[in-house]
Protein backbone atom coordinates (compact mmCIF):
# COMPACT_ATOMS: atom_id res chain seq x y z
CA UNK A 1 0.00 0.00 0.00
CA UNK A 2 1.45 3.47 -1.19
CA UNK A 3 1.90 4.97 2.44
CA UNK A 4 3.80 7.27 4.48
CA UNK A 5 6.83 5.97 4.02
CA UNK A 6 7.32 6.88 0.55
CA UNK A 7 5.27 10.18 1.24
CA UNK A 8 7.02 11.95 3.87
CA UNK A 9 4.40 14.80 2.97
CA UNK A 10 1.61 12.62 3.79
CA UNK A 11 3.15 11.73 7.45
CA UNK A 12 3.46 15.44 8.23
CA UNK A 13 0.38 16.30 6.84
CA UNK A 14 -1.48 13.80 9.11
CA UNK A 15 0.10 14.99 12.14
CA UNK A 16 -0.74 18.31 11.78
CA UNK A 17 -4.47 17.49 11.16
CA UNK A 18 -5.31 14.77 13.18
CA UNK A 19 -7.29 14.61 16.12
CA UNK A 20 -7.38 11.63 19.00
CA UNK A 21 -9.00 8.36 18.02
CA UNK A 22 -12.56 8.62 16.30
CA UNK A 23 -12.10 12.22 16.22
CA UNK A 24 -15.38 13.00 17.37
CA UNK A 25 -14.68 15.81 19.31
CA UNK A 26 -12.22 17.61 16.08
CA UNK A 27 -15.32 16.75 13.75
CA UNK A 28 -17.93 18.60 15.76
CA UNK A 29 -15.64 21.38 16.55
CA UNK A 30 -16.85 23.78 13.86
CA UNK A 31 -20.55 22.63 14.99
CA UNK A 32 -20.20 24.00 17.88
CA UNK A 33 -19.02 27.20 16.68
CA UNK A 34 -21.61 27.54 14.02
CA UNK A 35 -24.39 26.66 16.55
CA UNK A 36 -23.83 29.49 18.64
CA UNK A 37 -25.37 32.78 16.74
CA UNK A 38 -24.21 36.87 16.54
CA UNK A 39 -26.77 39.46 17.46
CA UNK A 40 -26.44 42.23 14.42
CA UNK A 41 -26.74 45.35 15.52
CA UNK A 42 -28.08 48.06 13.01
CA UNK A 43 -26.69 51.38 12.06
CA UNK A 44 -23.40 51.01 14.25
CA UNK A 45 -21.29 54.02 13.69
CA UNK A 46 -18.67 52.50 11.36
CA UNK A 47 -16.55 55.17 10.56
CA UNK A 48 -15.91 55.44 14.63
CA UNK A 49 -14.52 52.00 14.88
CA UNK A 50 -11.33 52.06 16.86
CA UNK A 51 -9.57 48.86 16.14
CA UNK A 52 -8.46 45.40 17.83
CA UNK A 53 -5.70 46.21 19.69
CA UNK A 54 -5.87 44.74 23.13
CA UNK A 55 -3.70 43.76 26.09
CA UNK A 56 -2.46 40.32 27.12
CA UNK A 57 -1.29 39.93 30.51
CA UNK A 58 -0.54 43.75 30.77
CA UNK A 59 1.19 43.79 27.62
CA UNK A 60 0.22 45.30 24.33
CA UNK A 61 -1.01 43.88 21.06
CA UNK A 62 -2.31 44.64 18.04
CA UNK A 63 -4.80 41.72 17.71
CA UNK A 64 -6.51 39.33 20.18
CA UNK A 65 -5.49 36.46 17.77
CA UNK A 66 -2.15 34.96 18.67
CA UNK A 67 -0.02 31.79 17.71
CA UNK A 68 -0.89 28.85 19.30
CA UNK A 69 2.53 26.64 20.24
CA UNK A 70 2.47 24.00 17.52
CA UNK A 71 5.29 21.34 17.21
CA UNK A 72 8.19 21.21 14.44
CA UNK A 73 7.86 23.98 11.99
CA UNK A 74 10.63 22.50 10.22
CA UNK A 75 8.40 20.12 8.81
CA UNK A 76 6.92 22.08 6.30
CA UNK A 77 9.69 25.29 6.36
CA UNK A 78 13.25 25.28 6.50
CA UNK A 79 13.30 28.30 8.62
CA UNK A 80 10.92 26.24 11.03
CA UNK A 81 9.50 28.83 14.69
CA UNK A 82 12.00 31.76 13.04
CA UNK A 83 9.41 32.40 10.43
CA UNK A 84 6.48 31.94 12.55
CA UNK A 85 7.83 34.09 15.17
CA UNK A 86 8.21 36.80 12.18
CA UNK A 87 5.08 36.29 10.96
CA UNK A 88 3.80 37.14 14.94
CA UNK A 89 6.16 40.35 14.81
CA UNK A 90 4.82 41.12 11.62
CA UNK A 91 1.21 42.06 12.61
CA UNK A 92 2.39 42.81 16.30
CA UNK A 93 0.59 40.01 17.96
CA UNK A 94 1.77 37.05 20.24
CA UNK A 95 3.98 33.85 19.54
CA UNK A 96 3.64 31.17 22.15
CA UNK A 97 6.59 28.52 21.01
CA UNK A 98 6.39 24.76 21.85
CA UNK A 99 8.74 22.96 24.02
CA UNK A 100 8.76 20.48 20.97
CA UNK A 101 10.45 23.37 18.46
CA UNK A 102 12.84 23.01 15.67
CA UNK A 103 14.52 26.28 16.29
CA UNK A 104 15.67 26.79 19.70
CA UNK A 105 14.21 29.64 21.82
CA UNK A 106 16.80 32.04 21.75
CA UNK A 107 17.28 31.77 17.77
CA UNK A 108 13.25 32.66 17.91
CA UNK A 109 13.92 35.32 20.18
CA UNK A 110 17.22 36.56 17.52
CA UNK A 111 14.67 36.76 14.60
CA UNK A 112 12.27 38.69 15.76
CA UNK A 113 13.59 40.83 19.01
CA UNK A 114 10.82 43.12 19.74
CA UNK A 115 8.28 40.31 19.88
CA UNK A 116 5.86 39.76 22.34
CA UNK A 117 6.63 36.08 23.06
CA UNK A 118 5.96 33.38 25.65
CA UNK A 119 7.14 30.13 26.05
CA UNK A 120 4.76 26.22 26.27
CA UNK A 121 6.07 24.11 28.70
CA UNK A 122 6.59 20.66 29.51
CA UNK A 123 7.72 19.74 32.73
CA UNK A 124 10.55 17.71 32.25
CA UNK A 125 12.22 14.39 34.84
CA UNK A 126 14.57 16.75 35.93
CA UNK A 127 14.53 19.65 38.11
CA UNK A 128 17.71 21.09 36.85
CA UNK A 129 16.48 21.00 33.45
CA UNK A 130 13.29 22.60 34.08
CA UNK A 131 15.72 25.65 35.96
CA UNK A 132 17.78 25.60 33.35
CA UNK A 133 14.87 26.33 30.43
CA UNK A 134 13.05 28.82 33.03
CA UNK A 135 15.96 30.64 33.03
CA UNK A 136 16.86 30.45 28.92
CA UNK A 137 13.31 31.79 28.27
CA UNK A 138 13.92 34.78 30.99
CA UNK A 139 17.07 36.14 29.45
CA UNK A 140 15.57 35.58 26.01
CA UNK A 141 12.49 37.94 27.03
CA UNK A 142 9.87 35.39 26.93
CA UNK A 143 7.31 36.79 29.15
CA UNK A 144 5.26 34.03 30.65
CA UNK A 145 5.39 30.19 30.47
CA UNK A 146 2.17 28.25 29.42
CA UNK A 147 2.34 25.09 31.20
CA UNK A 148 0.28 22.44 29.43
CA UNK A 149 -1.69 20.63 31.46
CA UNK A 150 -3.55 18.31 29.71
CA UNK A 151 -0.79 15.89 28.23
CA UNK A 152 -0.33 13.49 31.13
CA UNK A 153 0.24 11.55 28.41
CA UNK A 154 0.01 11.82 24.97
CA UNK A 155 -3.53 11.09 23.10
CA UNK A 156 -3.86 8.35 20.74
CA UNK A 157 -3.15 9.51 17.16
CA UNK A 158 -3.97 6.92 14.94
CA UNK A 159 -2.30 8.20 11.28
CA UNK A 160 1.19 9.21 13.91
CA UNK A 161 1.27 5.55 14.76
CA UNK A 162 0.25 3.88 11.41
CA UNK A 163 2.70 6.21 9.93
CA UNK A 164 5.43 5.26 12.74
CA UNK A 165 5.93 9.18 12.98
CA UNK A 166 9.67 10.29 13.50
CA UNK A 167 11.37 13.34 12.80
CA UNK A 168 13.57 13.36 9.70
CA UNK A 169 17.49 13.03 9.45
CA UNK A 170 18.66 16.22 10.00
CA UNK A 171 15.86 18.26 12.02
CA UNK A 172 16.41 18.83 15.97
CA UNK A 173 14.98 19.45 18.26
CA UNK A 174 16.11 23.09 18.99
CA UNK A 175 14.94 24.15 22.65
CA UNK A 176 15.39 20.61 23.99
CA UNK A 177 18.16 19.33 22.10
CA UNK A 178 20.43 19.13 24.87
CA UNK A 179 18.42 17.58 27.50
CA UNK A 180 16.80 14.69 25.20
CA UNK A 181 17.80 12.87 21.30
CA UNK A 182 15.36 12.79 18.78
CA UNK A 183 16.62 9.14 17.89
CA UNK A 184 13.62 6.30 17.70
CA UNK A 185 13.66 2.80 18.14
CA UNK A 186 10.81 3.02 15.11
CA UNK A 187 9.74 -0.50 16.65
CA UNK A 188 6.39 0.47 16.57
CA UNK A 189 3.97 2.86 17.04
CA UNK A 190 4.79 6.73 16.99
CA UNK A 191 8.15 8.13 17.25
CA UNK A 192 6.03 10.89 19.23
CA UNK A 193 5.15 8.48 22.19
CA UNK A 194 8.79 7.98 22.42
CA UNK A 195 9.71 11.08 22.59
CA UNK A 196 7.38 11.84 25.02
CA UNK A 197 8.46 8.85 27.39
CA UNK A 198 12.04 9.94 27.12
CA UNK A 199 11.29 13.84 28.07
CA UNK A 200 8.45 14.57 29.77
CA UNK A 201 7.24 14.20 33.82
CA UNK A 202 4.38 12.22 33.60
CA UNK A 203 3.67 12.04 37.13
CA UNK A 204 3.75 16.16 37.13
CA UNK A 205 0.60 17.32 39.38
CA UNK A 206 -1.14 20.14 40.84
CA UNK A 207 1.52 20.84 43.80
CA UNK A 208 4.29 20.73 41.12
CA UNK A 209 2.60 23.96 39.77
CA UNK A 210 3.89 25.67 43.48
CA UNK A 211 7.06 24.45 42.43
CA UNK A 212 7.51 25.76 39.35
CA UNK A 213 6.99 29.02 40.88
CA UNK A 214 9.94 28.49 42.98
CA UNK A 215 12.03 28.61 40.40
CA UNK A 216 10.89 31.59 38.13
CA UNK A 217 9.30 34.77 38.55
CA UNK A 218 7.30 34.28 35.13
CA UNK A 219 3.53 34.51 35.09
CA UNK A 220 2.35 31.30 35.13
CA UNK A 221 -0.61 30.25 32.50
CA UNK A 222 -1.93 26.81 32.87
CA UNK A 223 -2.76 25.58 29.14
CA UNK A 224 -5.36 22.79 28.61
CA UNK A 225 -8.01 23.86 30.74
CA UNK A 226 -11.59 22.31 29.97
CA UNK A 227 -13.94 22.20 33.25
CA UNK A 228 -14.97 24.97 36.21
CA UNK A 229 -13.46 22.66 38.94
CA UNK A 230 -10.02 22.85 37.34
CA UNK A 231 -10.46 26.41 36.02
CA UNK A 232 -11.04 26.96 40.07
CA UNK A 233 -8.67 24.89 41.24
CA UNK A 234 -5.81 27.17 39.27
CA UNK A 235 -6.81 30.22 40.86
CA UNK A 236 -6.27 28.24 44.30
CA UNK A 237 -2.47 27.10 43.20
CA UNK A 238 -1.61 30.52 42.21
CA UNK A 239 -2.11 30.44 38.26
CA UNK A 240 -1.42 33.99 36.65
CA UNK A 241 -4.39 33.11 33.60
CA UNK A 242 -5.57 29.85 32.40
CA UNK A 243 -6.11 28.79 28.44
CA UNK A 244 -9.05 26.66 27.83
CA UNK A 245 -8.37 24.21 25.49
CA UNK A 246 -8.47 20.38 24.09
CA UNK A 247 -4.99 20.32 22.89
CA UNK A 248 -6.88 20.96 19.53
CA UNK A 249 -8.86 17.82 19.59
CA UNK A 250 -5.70 15.70 20.09
CA UNK A 251 -6.00 14.08 23.30
CA UNK A 252 -9.32 12.64 24.42
CA UNK A 253 -11.59 12.06 22.01
CA UNK A 254 -15.41 12.89 22.67
CA UNK A 255 -14.67 15.76 25.13
CA UNK A 256 -16.96 18.94 24.08
CA UNK A 257 -15.99 21.22 21.89
CA UNK A 258 -13.48 24.15 23.69
CA UNK A 259 -15.95 26.87 22.58
CA UNK A 260 -18.66 24.60 24.74
CA UNK A 261 -16.43 24.66 28.10
CA UNK A 262 -15.48 28.29 27.84
CA UNK A 263 -17.72 29.92 29.75
CA UNK A 264 -17.88 27.30 32.98
CA UNK A 265 -14.72 28.12 32.99
CA UNK A 266 -14.83 31.84 33.20
CA UNK A 267 -17.24 31.24 35.75
CA UNK A 268 -14.87 28.57 37.73
CA UNK A 269 -11.96 31.95 37.63
CA UNK A 270 -14.19 34.65 39.01
CA UNK A 271 -12.82 37.35 37.04
CA UNK A 272 -9.71 36.75 39.39
CA UNK A 273 -7.29 36.04 36.10
CA UNK A 274 -7.39 36.39 32.48
CA UNK A 275 -8.99 33.44 30.20
CA UNK A 276 -7.39 32.62 26.94
CA UNK A 277 -8.75 30.14 24.33
CA UNK A 278 -8.14 27.57 21.38
CA UNK A 279 -9.56 25.05 19.03
CA UNK A 280 -11.47 25.32 16.11
CA UNK A 281 -10.89 29.04 15.31
CA UNK A 282 -10.69 29.56 11.91
CA UNK A 283 -13.37 32.50 11.09
CA UNK A 284 -13.13 36.12 12.59
CA UNK A 285 -16.41 35.16 13.85
CA UNK A 286 -15.21 32.47 15.69
CA UNK A 287 -13.12 35.08 17.63
CA UNK A 288 -15.89 37.14 18.67
CA UNK A 289 -17.76 34.48 19.90
CA UNK A 290 -14.97 33.34 22.20
CA UNK A 291 -14.39 36.97 23.21
CA UNK A 292 -17.68 37.46 24.18
CA UNK A 293 -17.56 34.52 25.99
CA UNK A 294 -15.05 36.04 28.40
CA UNK A 295 -11.78 34.96 26.83
CA UNK A 296 -9.23 37.99 26.67
CA UNK A 297 -7.25 36.29 23.96
CA UNK A 298 -7.82 33.29 21.23
CA UNK A 299 -4.90 31.25 19.82
CA UNK A 300 -4.54 29.34 16.36
CA UNK A 301 -3.09 26.17 16.00
CA UNK A 302 -3.31 24.30 12.82
CA UNK A 303 -4.26 27.54 10.96
CA UNK A 304 -0.38 28.95 10.99
CA UNK A 305 1.03 25.61 10.02
CA UNK A 306 -0.98 25.85 7.10
CA UNK A 307 0.00 29.28 6.05
CA UNK A 308 3.62 28.45 7.39
CA UNK A 309 3.54 25.35 4.56
CA UNK A 310 2.02 27.37 1.82
CA UNK A 311 4.40 30.30 1.63
CA UNK A 312 6.45 30.48 4.75
CA UNK A 313 6.64 33.66 7.25
CA UNK A 314 4.02 35.71 4.33
CA UNK A 315 1.98 32.77 4.71
CA UNK A 316 1.53 32.68 8.38
CA UNK A 317 0.86 36.72 7.85
CA UNK A 318 -1.60 36.25 5.52
CA UNK A 319 -3.46 34.03 8.04
CA UNK A 320 -3.43 36.64 10.80
CA UNK A 321 -4.48 39.25 8.83
CA UNK A 322 -7.39 37.58 7.01
CA UNK A 323 -8.67 36.33 10.99
CA UNK A 324 -8.12 40.15 11.79
CA UNK A 325 -10.00 41.29 8.77
CA UNK A 326 -12.61 39.25 9.38
CA UNK A 327 -12.58 40.21 13.16
CA UNK A 328 -13.08 43.61 12.22
CA UNK A 329 -15.94 43.27 10.21
CA UNK A 330 -17.98 40.93 12.47
CA UNK A 331 -16.74 43.48 15.17
CA UNK A 332 -18.70 46.49 12.92
CA UNK A 333 -21.53 44.45 12.26
CA UNK A 334 -22.16 43.77 16.34
CA UNK A 335 -21.78 47.04 16.90
CA UNK A 336 -18.20 46.55 19.00
CA UNK A 337 -15.85 49.64 18.23
CA UNK A 338 -13.11 47.89 20.30
CA UNK A 339 -11.93 45.40 21.78
CA UNK A 340 -13.86 46.01 25.43
CA UNK A 341 -17.11 46.39 23.75
CA UNK A 342 -17.39 42.13 22.89
CA UNK A 343 -19.70 40.83 25.70
CA UNK A 344 -21.62 38.44 25.82
CA UNK A 345 -24.86 40.04 24.37
CA UNK A 346 -22.64 39.70 21.31
CA UNK A 347 -24.22 36.33 21.07
CA UNK A 348 -27.46 34.10 21.05
CA UNK A 349 -27.26 30.40 22.34
CA UNK A 350 -28.35 27.93 19.81
CA UNK A 351 -30.68 26.80 22.72
CA UNK A 352 -32.62 29.88 22.26
CA UNK A 353 -32.60 29.73 18.73
CA UNK A 354 -34.46 25.93 18.62
CA UNK A 355 -37.84 26.54 16.61
CA UNK A 356 -39.42 25.89 20.24
CA UNK A 357 -38.23 28.68 21.82
CA UNK A 358 -39.06 31.15 18.40
CA UNK A 359 -42.72 29.39 18.72
CA UNK A 360 -43.68 29.98 22.43
CA UNK A 361 -45.72 32.37 23.43
CA UNK A 362 -44.01 34.53 26.14
C1 LIG B 1 0.61 19.84 14.96
C2 LIG B 1 0.27 20.34 16.32
C3 LIG B 1 1.26 20.36 17.30
C4 LIG B 1 0.96 20.83 18.57
N1 LIG B 1 1.96 20.90 19.49
C5 LIG B 1 1.69 21.37 20.74
C6 LIG B 1 2.72 21.50 21.69
O1 LIG B 1 3.88 21.21 21.42
N2 LIG B 1 2.39 21.95 22.92
C7 LIG B 1 1.10 22.30 23.25
O2 LIG B 1 0.84 22.71 24.38
N3 LIG B 1 0.11 22.22 22.35
C8 LIG B 1 0.37 21.77 21.10
N4 LIG B 1 -0.63 21.70 20.18
C9 LIG B 1 -1.98 22.21 20.53
C10 LIG B 1 -2.11 23.69 20.14
O3 LIG B 1 -1.34 24.50 20.98
C11 LIG B 1 -3.56 24.19 20.23
O4 LIG B 1 -4.05 23.88 21.52
C12 LIG B 1 -4.50 23.61 19.17
O5 LIG B 1 -3.82 23.32 17.97
C13 LIG B 1 -5.63 24.60 18.88
O6 LIG B 1 -6.55 24.09 18.00
P1 LIG B 1 -6.58 24.42 16.41
O7 LIG B 1 -5.47 23.66 15.79
O8 LIG B 1 -7.93 23.91 16.04
O9 LIG B 1 -6.46 25.91 16.23
C14 LIG B 1 -0.35 21.26 18.89
C15 LIG B 1 -1.34 21.22 17.90
C16 LIG B 1 -1.04 20.77 16.63
C17 LIG B 1 -2.12 20.78 15.60
O1 LIG C 1 1.60 16.99 18.91
C1 LIG C 1 1.19 17.57 19.93
O2 LIG C 1 0.02 17.96 20.02
C2 LIG C 1 2.08 17.77 21.05
O3 LIG C 1 1.73 18.44 21.96
C3 LIG C 1 3.39 17.12 21.07
C4 LIG C 1 3.67 16.19 22.03
C5 LIG C 1 4.91 15.53 22.01
C6 LIG C 1 5.86 15.84 21.08
C7 LIG C 1 5.58 16.79 20.16
C8 LIG C 1 4.35 17.45 20.15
Amino acid sequence: MWGAKDNPKKMFHDYYQSGAEGEHTLNTTRDAFNSIKLKARALGDADAFKGTETTFLGHKIASPICLAPTAFHMLVNPEGECATARAAAGTKTLQCLSTWSNCSLEEVAEAAPDNLRILQCYFSRSDEVNKDIFERAEKAGYKALAVTVDTQILGNREADAENKFSLPKGIKMGTIAKYTSTHVTGVEGSGLDEYVRKYKHNGFTWKDILKIRQFTSLPIILKGIQCKEDAAKAVEYGADAIWVSNHGARQLDTTPASIEVLEECVQGVDGKIEVYFDGGVRRGTDVLKALALGASAVFIGRPQLWGLAIDGQKGVEDVLKILNSELQRSMILTDCQEVKDITKERVIHSAYCSPKYLTAKI
